[in-house]
């Protein structure tokens, strides 16, 4: 495909994800599904949306300091492609700087062609000096950080006052990078030495993680979805902080396990591993969209114990009372600790978060009564959020005598090398 394409299909992904609210991830594979580009333009689509995408501030900062006119007043359109255009020139060294801009220009004139003058100014001088900025000019440290590593002021003021400013850095910079891709092998279908072996035949680098038994780490998988190995269910996609939750409940086979926010089932499916597809698996969800996804690929896995069911976990269901041995409850949350995986997160604001812990309290108190006298939940988030973590868990426990609290830890990208994430287990006494 053609280098104007390319950039205008990436152009459309991000201009949905920043003003139609759309996914990233989602909008990426819908988009890339419908075309038939080869693997090296689905490459460049997707590094150009999620870089363009994890930047926006910074891009923004710089178009600031050298633009005659404010940000506000350039169209949605137009800011959109300048962008995805300065991108290029700082973050992508297989673009010539000449490229970036004339095509950036091409773009801009096919969707505000007003702009295409100014914009041609404006992408010419941040290209001679290849979009240098200086930062130590904003005073404000969390505005700072901010800008630098484009994570809103909000989730940078959070981790400054849990953090100290040293951590919070590395923090930022951990989040910043691309992370390793892990799977796990599903032995209900092969073992991990003979996947191992598969996976090397097809010139795909293997590490074995030291955290996870059937863990690996692997480098040169392109377009997993079409990937044999991962279409017969040989392996599931999964950070290893995701699989640590999902093992610290211990999950035995014939027991009858409630996963009560399963979708779209990375956990479920590891449970069920672990539980040798013996016992029962309720997994509950709101979403009726991510249940059929976690239906299918249980299917595609071999998983024979789980019954699907579309449900809001924050109502109390009286059925369900003193019926599990197990029970996950890996809630809704902030995603502080995923931001390198959906960039989108990066610029969520206490507007669009300050109704989790009450969220969260409501399903953890459910799974309380769901539990069977001598049983053992698990409550897991991927944020980095005190409210969401440390402080649901001890108002739980103040809330509801009996319940005695056996494990909790914090993981950190740039500590634990996983995605940052939050694991609490609690047994309820006989
Ligand atoms: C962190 S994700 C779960 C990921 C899943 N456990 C896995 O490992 O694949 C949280 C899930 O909670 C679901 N959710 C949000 N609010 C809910 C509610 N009130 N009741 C049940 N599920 C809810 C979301 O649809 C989402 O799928």
């Amino acid at each position: 495909m053609n280098a104007s394409n390319t950039r205008k299909i990436a152009y459309d992904i991000i201009y949905d994800v920043k003003y139609n609210k759309a996914y990233s991830n989602i909008a990426i594979n819908k988009r890339l599904k419908k075309s038939d580009l080869d693997y090296r333009d689905r490459g460049f689509i997707t590094e150009l949306v999620y870089g363009t995408l994890s930047k926006l501030i910074l891009l923004d900062y710089i178009i600031d300091v050298n633009s005659s006119i404010s940000l506000n007043k350039i169209s949605k359109s137009a800011l959109t492609v300048i962008e995805l255009s300065i991108y290029q020139i700082m973050f992508m060294d297989s673009v010539s700087e000449f490229a970036a801009v004339n095509e950036g220009v091409k773009l801009i004139k096919k969707v505000d062609k007003r702009a295409s003058g100014y914009a041609n100014a404006l992408l010419r001088n941040i290209s001679s000096n290849k979009g240098h900025v200086n930062l130590e000019n904003i005073r404000d440290k969390a505005e700072k950080l901010s800008v630098e590593y484009s994570v809103s002021k909000y989730i940078v003021s959070r981790f400054l006052r849990i953090y100290k400013e040293e951590f919070t850095i590395e923090l930022l910079k951990k989040l910043s990078e691309r992370p390793k891709l892990t799977i796990r092998t599903n032995t209900l279908k092969i073992s991990s030495m003979e996947l191992e072996i598969l996976l090397t035949k097809e010139g795909i680098e293997v590490e074995k993680s030291s955290m996870i038994e059937d863990a690996f780490y692997i480098k040169n998988l392109k377009n997993i979805g079409s990937n044999e190995l991962f279409q017969k269910g040989y392996f599931v996609i999964q950070d290893i902080s995701s699989m640590l939750a999902a093992r610290e409940l211990g999950a035995e086979e014939g027991e009858e396990v409630l996963d009560m926010c399963s979708a779209p089932g990375g956990k479920t499916f590891y449970m069920a591993q672990m539980m040798n597809n013996k016992g029962k698996i309720d997994a509950m969800d709101i979403s009726e969209h991510k249940l059929k996804l976690l239906s299918g690929r249980a299917s595609e896995l071999g998983v024979e114990i789980i019954n699907i069911h579309k449900k809001d976990a924050t109502v109390f269901d009286e059925k369900m009372l003193a019926k599990y041995d197990k029970i996950l409850i890996d809630a809704p949350c902030s995603g502080f600790g995923i931001i390198r995986r959906k960039p989108e997160i990066r610029y969520k604001e206490y507007l669009d978060v300050k109704d989790l812990p009450l969220i969260q309290a409501q399903i953890i108190a459910n799974a309380g009564r769901y539990l069977k006298p001598g049983g053992t939940m698990v409550y897991s988030t991927c944020t980095l959020e005190k409210k969401e973590n440390k402080d649901i868990i001890m108002s739980f426990l103040e809330n509801n005598k009996g319940f005695i609290l056996e494990n909790m830890k914090e993981l950190y990208p740039n500590v634990d090398e996983t995605d940052g994430f939050f694991i609490a287990k609690i047994k309820k006494e006989r």
